[in-house]
């Protein structure tokens, strides 16, 4: 039987599937739990002791406004967009890439707003329900928490078989044809590819996808799809932790330094410790992984709407500033009460 969501919830919807809601409360813990469905929800520095949470009990909807009570009008009010803080943030990783400590980061800039009429499930009530390529995700509990549909798989793993995505390089669909052959966009892209065929080919057999593209409406990406048979089991957090950050959301290259420097740039631009972070869900023997992208955070009645963008050499500022916006608004698009 179908019941309302309670204060602690968390939900998946992966493809054209149905969504898994896992009721709360739930139990958490340190190491996946053999045999049972659970998530996997940890902050984007996987900092988490307890990443693994499992439901006291779960179920499959065709709609998660279902389980949603009868919408009440919401009203934010959202920030202006200051660009100060985050032209700053470019600078810095400008002058980092000309010395040659980097090639490629992920700044992200963040609109606030303040939720003046109504609750987040309101907001939640608002979205979209969107199919293929779209993994809708959420985790609420104690107040705060996080939703959103992204169009971004960290990894899929049944037994050894691994698939994975290089999704980078963003235009305005109508932008699509010079997009195609941008040479800043393909590098970008590139970087994000490479990387991912470099940490997975001393692990398994690789098969690297031709570059095509995601049509996602009023957004298109650059994706490479890659599939992996594994030369052996491996733990689900193993993989995690040898994938996640891609230079899609991280820095290229990953050292413990140039991981320090996003961190502080992150923290700088205020953006919420689970944007961007592995999303994930074990069941049935296989494990699905989002990256929680293009989603809101909350905290009470404070939001967050964070956009990051891949900055590397001929990144220029303005472009990227309107690439944060485009990537906002279409979040803003999947909520409509956030817009
Ligand atoms: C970091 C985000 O998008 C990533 C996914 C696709 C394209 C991206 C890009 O072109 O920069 C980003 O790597 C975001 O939506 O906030």
């Amino acid at each position: 039987m179908m019941s309302a969501l309670p204060a602690e919830f968390a939900f998946i919807k992966v493809g054209c599937g149905k969504f898994l809601i896992g009721h709360g409360p739930f139990e958490f813990c340190a190491q996946q739990p053999a045999g049972q469905t659970a998530f996997y929800i940890n902050d984007f520095f996987l900092q988490n002791k307890q990443p693994w949470i499992v439901p006291a009990r779960t179920e499959w909807v065709d709609s998660l406004t279902e389980l949603l009570p009868a919408g009440e009008s919401v009203k934010i009010a959202w920030s202006k967009m200051e660009a100060d803080a985050f032209a700053e943030v470019f600078a810095q990783i400008n002058d980092a890439i000309s010395v040659g400590l980097i090639e490629k980061s992920v700044p992200v800039a963040v609109q606030q707003g303040q939720l003046v009429e109504g609750t987040v499930l309101d907001i939640l009530a608002t979205m979209t329900e969107l199919d293929e390529p779209f993994i809708s995700y959420g985790y609420v509990a104690g107040g705060k928490g996080f939703f959103g549909a992204t169009p971004e798989l960290l990894f899929n793993l049944k037994g050894k078989v691994l698939q994975t995505m290089a999704l980078a390089g963003t235009a305005k669909a109508d932008e699509r044809e010079v997009f195609a052959v941008d040479p800043k966009e393909i590098r970008e892209h590139a970087f994000v590819a490479q990387t991912l065929v470099a940490k997975l080919s001393d692990i398994g057999e690789v098969e690297q996808g031709k570059r095509g593209m995601m049509d996602l409406g009023e957004i298109v990406h650059f994706l490479t799809p890659i599939e992996v048979e594994l030369f052996d089991y491996r733990a689900v957090e193993d993989l995690i932790r040898r994938l996640h950050p891609t230079p899609a959301l991280g820095p290229l290259p990953r050292t413990r330094e140039t991981m320090k420097m996003l961190e502080n740039w992150r923290s700088k631009l205020e953006c919420p410790v689970h944007f961007g972070a592995p999303f994930g869900l074990a069941h049935d023997g296989e494990f699905t992984c989002a990256v929680a992208i293009r989603g809101v955070h909350f905290s009470g009645e404070n939001l967050s709407l964070p956009s990051g963008c891949g900055v590397i050499e001929a990144s220029r500022l303005m472009n990227e500033w309107r690439e944060l916006r485009l990537k906002r608004e279409a979040v803003k698009k999947v909520f409509s009460a956030l817009s």
